[in-house]
C-alpha cells in the first residue's frame, strides 16, 4: 500500500523542487513548525536520501512570543525523527522597521541565508502554498500592481525554493494529519489586525461563497500566467535598456543613471515603464518600495513632460528631464549640455 495521498503528494512536489540539484548537495527546510513547512520538512526528509542529497532544517525564533524557544527546540527534534541533519534553531533580534511583520521576515531572511552560507547549503526550501500565493495576488491587486507583481512569488528565486507553491493548504494539513504530525498554531495567522488575516479568514471564502470554489486556484492561475508575460517583457526590456542608458562617466562616478528619451518614447509602454523602473532602482530606489504609480509619474516624464519636469521616487532618487535625456540622480542632477 502506497502512502496517503496527501503525503504523496507532498514528496512529488518536493522531488520535483529538488531537480537539478547535485549528488551530495546539501538542502535546508526552512520551518517554522506550522503545517506547511511541517510536511515540508516530512517531504525533504523522505525524498532526499533517495535523490542522493544531504538535508537539513532551519528553524527562527524571533523571540517574539513566549515559549518561542520552547517550540524552536520541539522542531528541531522532529528534524531528527524526519533524519534531518544538521538542524538548527536561529535566535534573531527583530527591528520595528516597515512594521512588525515586514522586520520579522527581514530578520528571517537574513538569517536564513547566513546560515545557509555557514552550512554550504545548494537551496534553502519554503513552505509557501497556492493558498498563500493566491493571498499575495489578492493583495497586490488592490494596490493596483502590475504583471510582474502579479506573478506573486516565484517557484525558485537564488537560494530559495518553495516545492509546495502549486499544492493547496489543505493537502499540507491533511499530510500532517496522516504523518500523525501536530501542528503549530501560529496565533498570528488568526489576528485580524493583519491584513494578510483578514484577506485569508474573511475575502477569499467571500469570494468562494459568492463566486464558487477554486478562487485560490484561479488566482494562483493567473500568478502563473503573468509570470509568463512579466518574463518575456523583461527581456525585450533589456535589449531596450541596453541601447537606451547613455554612457557617461560623470554621471555613472555619482551612481546617476540618464536614459536617451528617443530610444524608449516609440516602445510599448510596458516596456518602456521597465526600462524607467529599472533605471530608477539602479540609481538607488529600493525595489521593495518603488510601485506602479512611482513609474507611471515618471513615464509622463517622457511621454508628456509639458509643466513638469522633475518626479520624486522612493530612496530619495528623483528624475529629471532634460531634453532628451531622462536622469535618475540621487541629488538633483546638473544639466547636460
Ligand atoms: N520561524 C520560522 N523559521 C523557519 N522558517 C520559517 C519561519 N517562519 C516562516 N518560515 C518559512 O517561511 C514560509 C512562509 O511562512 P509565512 O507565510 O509565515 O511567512 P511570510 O512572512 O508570509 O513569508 P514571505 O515573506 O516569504 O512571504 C514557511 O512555510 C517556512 O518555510
Amino acid at each position: 500500500m502506497g502512502p496517503p495521498p496527501a503525503v504523496a503528494d507532498v514528496r512529488r512536489a518536493v522531488r520535483h523542487a529538488l531537480d537539478g540539484l547535485e549528488p551530495g548537495d546539501l538542502v535546508l527546510a526552512a520551518c517554522s513548525g506550522g503545517a506547511d513547512s511541517l510536511a515540508l520538512a516530512a517531504g525533504l526528509g523522505f525524498v532526499a536520501p533517495r535523490a542522493g542529497l544531504r538535508a537539513g532544517l532551519l528553524t527562527v525564533d524571533h523571540g517574539l512570543q513566549e515559549g518561542s524557544p520552547d517550540r524552536a527546540a520541539d522542531v528541531v527534534r522532529l528534524a531528527s525523527a524526519f533524519g534531518l541533519d544538521p538542524a538548527e534553531a536561529l535566535s534573531v533580534s527583530v527591528g520595528t522597521s516597515g512594521g512588525p511583520e515586514a522586520a520579522a521576515r527581514e530578520a528571517r531572511y537574513t538569517a536564513l541565508s547566513e546560515a545557509a552560507g555557514r552550512l554550504g547549503a545548494a537551496a534553502v526550501l519554503l513552505g509557501h502554498t497556492r493558498d498563500d500565493q493566491a493571498e499575495t495576488v489578492l493583495l497586490r491587486l488592490a494596490r493596483g500592481s502590475g504583471t510582474r507583481s502579479l506573478a506573486g512569488m516565484p517557484a525558485r528565486a537564488g537560494l530559495y525554493r518553495r516545492p509546495l507553491l502549486e499544492l493547496g493548504r489543505r493537502t499540507t494539513v491533511a499530510a500532517c494529519a496522516a504523518l500523525g504530525l501536530s501542528p503549530w498554531d501560529d496565533p498570528h495567522n488568526l489576528d485580524p489586525r493583519y491584513t494578510r488575516v483578514r484577506v485569508r479568514e474573511r475575502l477569499l471564502p467571500a469570494f468562494e461563497d459568492e463566486l464558487g470554489p477554486g478562487v485560490a486556484e484561479a488566482l494562483a492561475r493567473t500568478a502563473a500566467l503573468c509570470r509568463d508575460d512579466a518574463d518575456a517583457l523583461d527581456g525585450w526590456a533589456d535589449a531596450v535598456y541596453a541601447r537606451a542608458v547613455v554612457s557617461d562617466s560623470a554621471l555613472s562616478d555619482i551612481g546617476a543613471v540618464a536614459v536617451a528619451v528617443p530610444e524608449v518614447e516609440d516602445v510599448p509602454a510596458a516596456v518602456r515603464r521597465r526600462v524607467l523602473r529599472r533605471a530608477a532602482i539602479e540609481a538607488g530606489a529600493p525595489p521593495g518600495t518603488l510601485a506602479a504609480f512611482h513609474i507611471l509619474q515618471v513615464d509622463r516624464l517622457v511621454t508628456d513632460w509639458r509643466g513638469q519636469r522633475r518626479v520624486e521616487v522612493p530612496g530619495g532618487v528623483g528624475a529629471v528631464r532634460r531634453y532628451g535625456t531622462l536622469i535618475f540622480a540621487r541629488q538633483p542632477a546638473s544639466p547636460v549640455s
